[in-house]
């Protein structure tokens, strides 16, 4: 039997499936059949997930595991910030040690243990970086710009600016009104630009941000390949460099940032180190349950809840009392 961990950053949710104890990895077509069906609400386990991240063993010197994001879909995602922080996590009580670097597709990243965010809520620091601003990083086209920064688009919601940028996955960051976090014009937009589309041909994931006050910041994100999720790492990451590039007297550099979003909270702390930016986000990375399954089945993404063992931790307990206890986080 292999195990499976049902994981989440701020509730955004996912499997780890470590490749380097199966007898035979998955291939990437088999990975991508077993994370269409585990992931999806009605057939899969668990109720569903946003993503599997796949470790596998890394050959750089000093790196600990290689991770890959395979969105909902099946697409593959260059990063995910909440899914980091549990594969460091994972890799962390798997090794014994706190700090130390995992490999993504294009760069490896810093990660460290932190203290509990809160009673029962083990959190993890991860490094999100390179930050790319340029239309062919992320990429995008036909706007008649070369990059986004507070920038009006009209192509897509008129009067509303729009700021681009690749950390290194595609984001676009919106600021927009409490009272227009429930428009239907999120999803529509969110569908638009992860369908075909004149302007962002590999899709992108998209942040609707309102801004709470000094420091803080609420995001709600329509991410490629999965559709509003509860939370997305790197979305609010890049929020919050855009939040302090534009909006400076509220926003600042080497300072926590709060981030709220609908699965709950994290900080983010944005670095201006050699003109490079770099974003630490710091969050839970919260374990809630054990799926034992034979290997044979993740290979025919055969996912029957009959046929799999499931045990639950007592994390998600501490979780929502945890989130229970912030302000209000819609
Ligand atoms: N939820 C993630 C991002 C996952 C990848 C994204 N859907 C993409 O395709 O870029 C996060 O926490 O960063």
């Amino acid at each position: 039997m292999t195990k499976l961990l049902k994981v989440h950053g701020s509730q955004n949710q996912f499997f780890i499936l470590d490749q380097t104890v199966l007898k035979q990895p998955l291939s990437d077509a088999e990975l991508k059949a077993l994370t269409i069906k585990l992931t999806d609400p009605e057939t899969g386990l668990l109720g569903g997930a946003d993503g599997v991240l796949a470790i596998s063993q890394s050959d750089h010197p000093g790196v600990l595991g290689k991770m890959r994001v395979i969105n909902a879909d099946g697409s593959e995602a260059s990063m995910c910030g909440n899914g980091l922080r549990t594969v460091a996590r994972y890799l962390s009580e798997k090794t014994g040690q706190d700090q130390f670097k995992v490999e993504t597709m294009y760069t490896d990243l810093q990660v460290r243990r932190q203290p509990d965010f809160a009673p029962g809520v083990p959190a993890m620091a991860v490094e999100i970086s390179p930050v790319k601003f340029a239309k062919e990083d992320l990429p995008f086209d036909n706007l008649g710009h070369e990059r986004l920064l507070d920038t009006l688009v009209p192509e897509f919601v008129p009067g509303w600016k729009f700021s681009a940028l690749a950390v290194p996955n595609p984001h676009l960051v919106t600021f927009i009104k409490q009272a227009e976090l429930t428009s239907p014009v999120l999803g529509e937009l969110g569908t638009y630009l992860n369908g075909t589309n004149p302007y962002f041909s590999d899709g992108v994931n998209v942040n609707y941000v309102v801004i709470r006050g000094e420091n803080e910041l609420f995001v709600r994100t329509f991410e490629r390949g999965v559709g509003f999720t509860n939370a997305c790492g790197t979305g609010m990451s890049a929020s919050s460099l855009v939040f302090a590039l534009t909006h400076p007297d509220l926003g600042h550099f080497n300072q926590p940032i709060t981030v709220f979003n609908p699965g709950g909270m994290v900080k983010t702390i944005l670095h201006n180190e050699d003109h490079k930016y770099w974003i630490e986000l710091i969050g839970n990375a919260t374990e809630t349950h054990e799926v034992e399954i034979a290997e044979a089945d993740l290979h025919h993404a055969r996912v029957d809840q009959n046929a799999a063992k499931i045990t639950e931790t007592s994390e998600q307990a501490a979780y929502m009392s945890f989130v229970d206890q912030l302000p209000a986080i819609r």
